[in-house]
Protein backbone atom coordinates (compact mmCIF):
# COMPACT_ATOMS: atom_id res chain seq x y z
CA UNK A 1 0.00 0.00 0.00
CA UNK A 2 0.89 3.15 -1.10
CA UNK A 3 2.23 5.49 2.42
CA UNK A 4 2.24 9.34 1.82
CA UNK A 5 4.20 11.58 4.45
CA UNK A 6 2.54 14.59 5.50
CA UNK A 7 4.11 17.21 7.57
CA UNK A 8 1.23 19.01 10.09
CA UNK A 9 1.48 22.35 11.06
CA UNK A 10 -1.34 23.10 12.86
CA UNK A 11 -0.47 26.74 14.27
CA UNK A 12 -2.22 29.10 16.50
CA UNK A 13 -5.85 30.05 17.40
CA UNK A 14 -8.08 28.04 14.84
CA UNK A 15 -5.28 25.77 13.15
CA UNK A 16 -5.34 22.83 15.43
CA UNK A 17 -9.01 23.01 15.52
CA UNK A 18 -9.65 23.22 11.38
CA UNK A 19 -6.25 20.94 10.71
CA UNK A 20 -7.56 17.80 12.84
CA UNK A 21 -10.99 17.90 10.89
CA UNK A 22 -8.95 17.43 7.63
CA UNK A 23 -7.21 14.84 9.17
CA UNK A 24 -10.56 13.07 9.65
CA UNK A 25 -11.53 13.35 5.93
CA UNK A 26 -7.56 12.73 4.76
CA UNK A 27 -8.13 9.10 6.80
CA UNK A 28 -11.73 8.33 5.47
CA UNK A 29 -10.31 9.02 2.16
CA UNK A 30 -7.54 7.02 2.39
CA UNK A 31 -9.11 4.03 3.62
CA UNK A 32 -11.28 3.64 1.10
CA UNK A 33 -8.66 4.60 -1.80
CA UNK A 34 -5.94 2.13 -0.93
CA UNK A 35 -3.24 4.51 0.83
CA UNK A 36 -2.13 5.39 3.80
CA UNK A 37 -1.16 8.82 5.49
CA UNK A 38 2.09 9.03 8.22
CA UNK A 39 1.68 12.36 9.41
CA UNK A 40 4.53 13.99 11.32
CA UNK A 41 3.27 17.34 13.25
CA UNK A 42 5.63 20.51 13.60
CA UNK A 43 5.28 23.59 15.10
CA UNK A 44 5.10 27.17 13.36
CA UNK A 45 4.05 30.38 14.91
CA UNK A 46 3.44 32.14 17.96
CA UNK A 47 3.47 28.10 20.05
CA UNK A 48 6.29 27.88 18.02
CA UNK A 49 8.22 30.41 19.64
CA UNK A 50 6.59 30.20 22.92
CA UNK A 51 8.16 26.62 23.40
CA UNK A 52 11.69 27.42 21.33
CA UNK A 53 11.76 31.12 21.14
CA UNK A 54 11.31 30.77 17.61
CA UNK A 55 8.33 31.14 15.55
CA UNK A 56 10.13 28.41 12.53
CA UNK A 57 12.53 26.13 14.11
CA UNK A 58 15.04 24.32 11.87
CA UNK A 59 12.98 21.26 12.67
CA UNK A 60 10.03 22.30 10.83
CA UNK A 61 12.11 22.94 7.52
CA UNK A 62 13.67 19.30 8.09
CA UNK A 63 10.17 17.73 8.84
CA UNK A 64 8.23 20.07 5.97
CA UNK A 65 11.57 19.03 3.46
CA UNK A 66 11.21 15.12 4.25
CA UNK A 67 7.77 14.77 3.76
CA UNK A 68 5.64 14.59 0.54
CA UNK A 69 3.55 17.27 1.32
CA UNK A 70 2.64 20.37 4.14
CA UNK A 71 -0.76 20.70 5.26
CA UNK A 72 -1.28 23.83 7.28
CA UNK A 73 -3.51 25.86 9.30
CA UNK A 74 -2.84 29.18 10.70
CA UNK A 75 -1.01 30.99 12.81
CA UNK A 76 -0.94 34.61 14.73
CA UNK A 77 -3.02 36.28 17.38
CA UNK A 78 -2.44 39.37 19.54
CA UNK A 79 0.16 37.97 22.46
CA UNK A 80 2.49 37.78 19.99
CA UNK A 81 2.29 41.34 17.70
CA UNK A 82 4.31 43.56 20.28
CA UNK A 83 7.52 41.06 19.62
CA UNK A 84 10.19 42.70 17.22
CA UNK A 85 9.38 41.82 13.47
CA UNK A 86 11.49 38.68 13.12
CA UNK A 87 10.09 36.33 15.92
CA UNK A 88 6.28 36.99 15.02
CA UNK A 89 4.43 34.79 14.12
CA UNK A 90 3.71 36.06 10.43
CA UNK A 91 7.52 36.08 9.52
CA UNK A 92 7.79 32.66 10.58
CA UNK A 93 5.64 31.77 7.79
CA UNK A 94 6.70 33.93 5.45
CA UNK A 95 10.54 32.56 5.92
CA UNK A 96 8.34 29.37 5.83
CA UNK A 97 7.42 29.54 2.21
CA UNK A 98 10.75 30.82 1.21
CA UNK A 99 13.09 28.27 2.70
CA UNK A 100 10.55 25.88 0.80
CA UNK A 101 10.93 28.00 -2.16
CA UNK A 102 6.70 28.19 -2.86
CA UNK A 103 6.68 30.71 -4.75
CA UNK A 104 3.36 30.21 -6.65
CA UNK A 105 0.17 30.35 -4.40
CA UNK A 106 -3.05 29.30 -6.31
CA UNK A 107 -6.55 30.64 -4.42
CA UNK A 108 -9.69 29.13 -6.08
CA UNK A 109 -12.60 31.04 -5.43
CA UNK A 110 -15.58 29.53 -6.37
CA UNK A 111 -19.30 29.70 -5.50
CA UNK A 112 -20.83 26.59 -4.47
CA UNK A 113 -24.48 26.34 -6.26
CA UNK A 114 -25.51 25.47 -2.92
CA UNK A 115 -24.15 28.73 -1.50
CA UNK A 116 -25.43 30.88 -3.80
CA UNK A 117 -27.40 33.07 -1.12
CA UNK A 118 -24.69 32.79 0.96
CA UNK A 119 -22.85 35.33 -1.41
CA UNK A 120 -22.35 39.10 -0.32
CA UNK A 121 -23.53 40.09 -3.99
CA UNK A 122 -26.81 38.70 -5.86
CA UNK A 123 -27.36 35.12 -6.60
CA UNK A 124 -27.63 36.16 -10.00
CA UNK A 125 -24.24 37.95 -10.67
CA UNK A 126 -22.56 35.04 -8.62
CA UNK A 127 -23.64 31.96 -9.78
CA UNK A 128 -21.11 30.05 -11.25
CA UNK A 129 -17.96 32.18 -10.31
CA UNK A 130 -15.12 30.26 -10.61
CA UNK A 131 -11.63 32.26 -10.08
CA UNK A 132 -8.06 30.56 -9.80
CA UNK A 133 -5.94 33.79 -7.97
CA UNK A 134 -2.21 33.05 -9.23
CA UNK A 135 -0.38 34.90 -6.65
CA UNK A 136 3.18 35.39 -6.51
CA UNK A 137 4.34 34.16 -2.68
CA UNK A 138 8.04 34.66 -2.33
CA UNK A 139 8.74 37.87 -3.19
CA UNK A 140 7.19 41.71 -3.99
CA UNK A 141 6.92 44.11 -1.23
CA UNK A 142 7.14 41.34 1.90
CA UNK A 143 10.28 40.42 0.64
CA UNK A 144 11.97 43.63 -1.05
CA UNK A 145 15.12 45.88 0.70
CA UNK A 146 15.53 47.99 2.23
CA UNK A 147 12.74 47.71 4.96
CA UNK A 148 12.80 49.07 8.42
CA UNK A 149 11.25 51.83 10.31
CA UNK A 150 12.42 54.42 13.41
CA UNK A 151 10.60 56.19 15.11
CA UNK A 152 9.28 58.69 12.59
CA UNK A 153 9.59 56.29 9.49
CA UNK A 154 8.62 53.09 8.01
CA UNK A 155 9.84 51.61 4.53
CA UNK A 156 9.42 48.92 2.80
CA UNK A 157 10.28 48.05 -1.04
CA UNK A 158 8.57 46.48 -3.78
CA UNK A 159 10.97 44.70 -6.10
CA UNK A 160 10.11 42.16 -8.75
CA UNK A 161 13.16 40.75 -10.89
CA UNK A 162 12.11 39.50 -14.28
CA UNK A 163 13.10 36.06 -13.26
CA UNK A 164 10.33 36.29 -10.44
CA UNK A 165 7.36 37.38 -13.27
CA UNK A 166 8.80 35.35 -15.94
CA UNK A 167 7.92 31.92 -13.54
CA UNK A 168 4.98 32.91 -11.66
CA UNK A 169 3.33 33.99 -15.33
CA UNK A 170 4.10 30.59 -16.46
CA UNK A 171 2.27 28.87 -13.78
CA UNK A 172 -0.88 31.90 -14.64
CA UNK A 173 -0.71 30.77 -18.45
CA UNK A 174 -0.38 26.82 -17.63
CA UNK A 175 -3.21 26.95 -15.50
CA UNK A 176 -5.52 29.40 -17.38
CA UNK A 177 -4.98 26.55 -20.62
CA UNK A 178 -6.46 23.83 -18.32
CA UNK A 179 -9.63 26.15 -18.10
CA UNK A 180 -11.47 28.89 -19.73
CA UNK A 181 -7.92 30.31 -21.49
CA UNK A 182 -8.22 33.73 -19.71
CA UNK A 183 -5.66 35.50 -17.65
CA UNK A 184 -6.27 39.30 -16.26
CA UNK A 185 -2.88 40.42 -14.67
CA UNK A 186 -3.43 42.78 -12.22
CA UNK A 187 -1.07 45.64 -11.64
CA UNK A 188 -0.21 49.37 -10.76
CA UNK A 189 1.42 50.11 -13.93
CA UNK A 190 -0.18 53.58 -13.97
CA UNK A 191 1.98 54.43 -10.72
CA UNK A 192 4.71 51.94 -9.69
CA UNK A 193 7.55 51.13 -12.23
CA UNK A 194 7.71 47.71 -10.37
CA UNK A 195 4.01 47.34 -11.88
CA UNK A 196 5.41 48.46 -15.32
CA UNK A 197 7.84 45.58 -15.68
CA UNK A 198 5.99 42.82 -14.49
CA UNK A 199 3.25 43.92 -17.11
CA UNK A 200 5.80 44.15 -19.97
CA UNK A 201 7.53 40.67 -18.58
CA UNK A 202 3.77 39.02 -18.40
CA UNK A 203 3.03 40.33 -22.21
CA UNK A 204 6.43 38.06 -23.20
CA UNK A 205 5.34 35.58 -21.70
CA UNK A 206 2.24 35.63 -22.68
CA UNK A 207 3.64 34.57 -26.28
CA UNK A 208 4.38 31.32 -25.68
CA UNK A 209 0.56 30.58 -25.06
CA UNK A 210 -1.32 32.12 -28.39
CA UNK A 211 -4.21 30.30 -27.28
CA UNK A 212 -5.10 32.34 -23.41
CA UNK A 213 -6.87 35.54 -24.15
CA UNK A 214 -4.67 37.85 -21.91
CA UNK A 215 -6.02 41.34 -19.61
CA UNK A 216 -4.11 44.01 -17.72
CA UNK A 217 -6.32 45.57 -14.82
CA UNK A 218 -5.16 48.05 -12.50
CA UNK A 219 -5.72 46.61 -8.92
CA UNK A 220 -8.20 49.14 -7.87
CA UNK A 221 -10.26 48.61 -10.57
CA UNK A 222 -9.88 44.83 -10.22
CA UNK A 223 -11.07 45.18 -6.92
CA UNK A 224 -14.29 46.96 -8.15
CA UNK A 225 -14.98 44.67 -10.60
CA UNK A 226 -14.42 41.60 -8.76
CA UNK A 227 -17.65 43.11 -7.03
CA UNK A 228 -19.22 44.24 -9.94
CA UNK A 229 -19.63 41.17 -12.18
CA UNK A 230 -16.72 38.82 -10.90
CA UNK A 231 -17.60 36.19 -13.93
CA UNK A 232 -15.48 38.21 -16.14
CA UNK A 233 -12.16 36.62 -14.58
CA UNK A 234 -11.06 33.11 -15.11
CA UNK A 235 -7.43 33.53 -13.73
CA UNK A 236 -6.63 36.37 -12.20
CA UNK A 237 -2.29 36.75 -12.21
CA UNK A 238 -1.40 39.02 -9.49
CA UNK A 239 1.58 40.02 -7.22
CA UNK A 240 1.93 38.91 -3.43
CA UNK A 241 0.42 41.94 -1.46
CA UNK A 242 -2.55 42.29 -4.72
CA UNK A 243 -3.17 38.78 -4.34
CA UNK A 244 -3.47 38.65 -0.44
CA UNK A 245 -5.75 41.44 -0.62
CA UNK A 246 -8.03 40.44 -3.78
CA UNK A 247 -8.45 36.78 -2.27
CA UNK A 248 -9.90 37.56 1.11
CA UNK A 249 -12.26 40.08 -1.00
CA UNK A 250 -13.13 37.05 -3.26
CA UNK A 251 -13.71 34.83 -0.58
CA UNK A 252 -16.94 37.08 -0.10
CA UNK A 253 -18.23 35.93 -3.39
CA UNK A 254 -18.62 32.44 -1.84
CA UNK A 255 -20.14 33.59 1.09
CA UNK A 256 -17.34 32.95 3.89
CA UNK A 257 -13.58 32.77 4.32
CA UNK A 258 -13.67 30.06 5.90
CA UNK A 259 -14.92 28.20 2.42
CA UNK A 260 -11.20 28.99 0.58
CA UNK A 261 -8.66 27.09 0.35
CA UNK A 262 -4.73 26.97 -1.32
CA UNK A 263 -2.01 25.66 -2.80
CA UNK A 264 1.36 26.96 -2.29
CA UNK A 265 3.51 25.10 -4.92
CA UNK A 266 6.57 25.70 -7.42
CA UNK A 267 9.13 24.06 -5.41
CA UNK A 268 10.12 20.04 -4.44
CA UNK A 269 7.13 20.16 -1.33
CA UNK A 270 3.94 22.26 -1.51
CA UNK A 271 1.91 23.74 1.46
CA UNK A 272 -1.53 23.46 1.18
CA UNK A 273 -3.21 26.09 3.28
CA UNK A 274 -6.73 27.41 3.50
CA UNK A 275 -6.42 31.36 2.92
CA UNK A 276 -7.82 32.57 6.35
CA UNK A 277 -5.50 33.67 9.75
CA UNK A 278 -6.12 31.93 12.89
CA UNK A 279 -9.03 33.81 13.48
CA UNK A 280 -8.72 34.51 17.37
CA UNK A 281 -11.84 36.20 18.09
CA UNK A 282 -13.55 32.56 17.74
CA UNK A 283 -10.43 30.27 18.71
CA UNK A 284 -11.28 27.55 21.25
CA UNK A 285 -14.82 27.90 20.51
CA UNK A 286 -15.49 24.55 17.87
CA UNK A 287 -17.20 27.38 15.34
CA UNK A 288 -14.62 27.61 12.95
CA UNK A 289 -15.52 26.16 9.21
CA UNK A 290 -13.07 23.55 8.52
CA UNK A 291 -14.44 23.60 4.88
CA UNK A 292 -11.23 25.61 3.48
CA UNK A 293 -9.05 23.57 5.03
CA UNK A 294 -10.20 20.29 4.16
CA UNK A 295 -10.43 21.81 0.33
CA UNK A 296 -7.00 22.75 1.30
CA UNK A 297 -6.19 18.90 1.66
CA UNK A 298 -7.76 18.19 -1.40
CA UNK A 299 -5.87 20.32 -3.52
CA UNK A 300 -2.78 18.14 -1.68
CA UNK A 301 -4.56 15.26 -2.95
CA UNK A 302 -4.55 16.73 -6.57
CA UNK A 303 -1.41 18.60 -6.87
CA UNK A 304 1.36 17.16 -4.36
CA UNK A 305 0.23 13.00 -4.36
CA UNK A 306 -1.55 12.86 -8.05
CA UNK A 307 -4.73 11.09 -6.07
CA UNK A 308 -7.35 13.07 -8.17
CA UNK A 309 -9.64 10.41 -8.19
CA UNK A 310 -9.51 11.21 -3.93
CA UNK A 311 -9.35 14.62 -4.19
CA UNK A 312 -12.36 14.38 -6.16
CA UNK A 313 -14.42 12.21 -3.44
CA UNK A 314 -13.49 15.09 -0.77
CA UNK A 315 -14.68 17.74 -2.65
CA UNK A 316 -18.07 15.85 -3.65
CA UNK A 317 -18.14 15.43 0.08
CA UNK A 318 -18.12 18.96 0.68
CA UNK A 319 -20.59 19.51 -2.16
CA UNK A 320 -22.82 17.03 -0.10
CA UNK A 321 -22.92 18.32 2.74
CA UNK A 322 -23.51 22.14 1.84
CA UNK A 323 -26.36 20.74 -0.23
CA UNK A 324 -27.72 18.73 2.50
CA UNK A 325 -27.87 21.84 4.66
CA UNK A 326 -25.16 21.44 6.75
CA UNK A 327 -23.25 24.75 7.98
CA UNK A 328 -20.92 26.02 10.55
CA UNK A 329 -21.96 29.31 12.36
CA UNK A 330 -20.57 31.66 9.44
CA UNK A 331 -22.93 30.32 7.53
CA UNK A 332 -25.84 29.62 9.87
CA UNK A 333 -28.06 32.13 8.37
CA UNK A 334 -27.99 30.82 4.42
CA UNK A 335 -30.75 27.97 3.98
CA UNK A 336 -29.00 25.67 6.82
CA UNK A 337 -30.89 22.34 8.05
CA UNK A 338 -28.72 21.96 10.55
CA UNK A 339 -26.11 24.39 12.34
CA UNK A 340 -22.84 22.24 13.35
CA UNK A 341 -19.60 22.74 15.20
CA UNK A 342 -16.49 22.31 13.62
CA UNK A 343 -15.41 18.91 14.55
CA UNK A 344 -19.01 17.89 13.23
CA UNK A 345 -18.57 19.12 10.31
CA UNK A 346 -15.02 17.59 9.25
CA UNK A 347 -17.06 13.76 10.74
CA UNK A 348 -20.20 15.06 7.95
CA UNK A 349 -17.84 15.11 5.59
CA UNK A 350 -15.68 12.75 6.39
CA UNK A 351 -18.34 9.76 6.85
CA UNK A 352 -20.02 11.10 3.20
CA UNK A 353 -16.53 9.45 1.46
CA UNK A 354 -17.06 6.55 3.51
CA UNK A 355 -20.49 5.99 2.47
N1 LIG B 1 -1.94 31.98 6.68
C1 LIG B 1 -2.03 32.41 7.92
O1 LIG B 1 -1.58 31.77 8.84
C2 LIG B 1 -2.70 33.70 8.19
C3 LIG B 1 -3.56 34.29 7.25
C4 LIG B 1 -4.20 35.50 7.58
C5 LIG B 1 -4.01 36.06 8.83
N2 LIG B 1 -3.17 35.44 9.71
C6 LIG B 1 -3.01 35.93 11.08
O2 LIG B 1 -4.21 35.58 11.79
C7 LIG B 1 -4.43 36.54 12.83
C8 LIG B 1 -5.86 37.07 12.72
O3 LIG B 1 -5.96 37.84 11.54
P1 LIG B 1 -7.32 38.43 10.97
O4 LIG B 1 -8.33 38.46 12.05
O5 LIG B 1 -6.99 39.64 10.24
O6 LIG B 1 -7.78 37.38 9.83
P2 LIG B 1 -8.52 35.98 9.98
O7 LIG B 1 -8.58 35.41 8.61
O8 LIG B 1 -7.88 35.15 11.02
O9 LIG B 1 -10.00 36.34 10.48
C9 LIG B 1 -10.80 37.31 9.83
C10 LIG B 1 -12.26 37.08 10.18
O10 LIG B 1 -12.69 35.89 9.52
C11 LIG B 1 -13.16 34.95 10.44
N3 LIG B 1 -12.69 33.62 10.04
C12 LIG B 1 -11.45 33.28 9.61
N4 LIG B 1 -11.38 31.99 9.36
C13 LIG B 1 -12.58 31.47 9.64
C14 LIG B 1 -13.12 30.15 9.58
N5 LIG B 1 -12.40 29.10 9.18
N6 LIG B 1 -14.41 29.98 9.94
C15 LIG B 1 -15.16 31.01 10.32
N7 LIG B 1 -14.71 32.28 10.40
C16 LIG B 1 -13.43 32.51 10.06
C17 LIG B 1 -12.56 35.34 11.78
O11 LIG B 1 -13.34 34.87 12.85
C18 LIG B 1 -12.49 36.85 11.66
O12 LIG B 1 -13.72 37.41 12.04
C19 LIG B 1 -3.36 37.61 12.65
O13 LIG B 1 -2.33 37.33 13.54
C20 LIG B 1 -2.90 37.43 11.22
O14 LIG B 1 -1.60 37.85 10.99
C21 LIG B 1 -2.54 34.28 9.43
C1 LIG C 1 -0.19 36.12 7.79
C2 LIG C 1 0.28 36.72 6.50
C3 LIG C 1 1.77 36.76 6.50
C4 LIG C 1 -0.25 35.98 5.28
C5 LIG C 1 0.13 36.72 4.01
O1 LIG C 1 -0.04 37.94 3.93
O2 LIG C 1 0.58 36.06 3.09
C6 LIG C 1 -1.75 35.76 5.24
O3 LIG C 1 -2.48 36.95 5.18
C7 LIG C 1 -2.11 34.87 4.07
O4 LIG C 1 -2.91 35.29 3.25
O5 LIG C 1 -1.60 33.73 4.02
MG1 LIG D 1 -4.01 36.94 3.72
Amino acid sequence: MKNYKIALIKGDGIGPEIVDEAVKVLDAVSSCCGFHFEYEEALMGGCAYDITGDPLPQETINISLNSDAVLFGAIGGEQWDSLPREKRPESGLLRFRKELGVYANLRPAVVYDELVNASSLKPEIVKGVDIMVVRELIGGIYFGEPKGRDENRGWNTMVYTRDEIVRIAHQAFKIAMTRSKRVCSIDKANVLDVSQLWREVVEDVATDYPEVELSHMYVDNAAMQLIRDPRQFDVMLTGNIFGDILSDEASMLSGSIGLLPSASVGAKIGVYEPIHGSAPDIAGQGIANPIATIASASMMLRYALGENAAADKIDEAIKKALSEGYRTQDLAQFDAKEVCSTSEMGSIIANYIVR
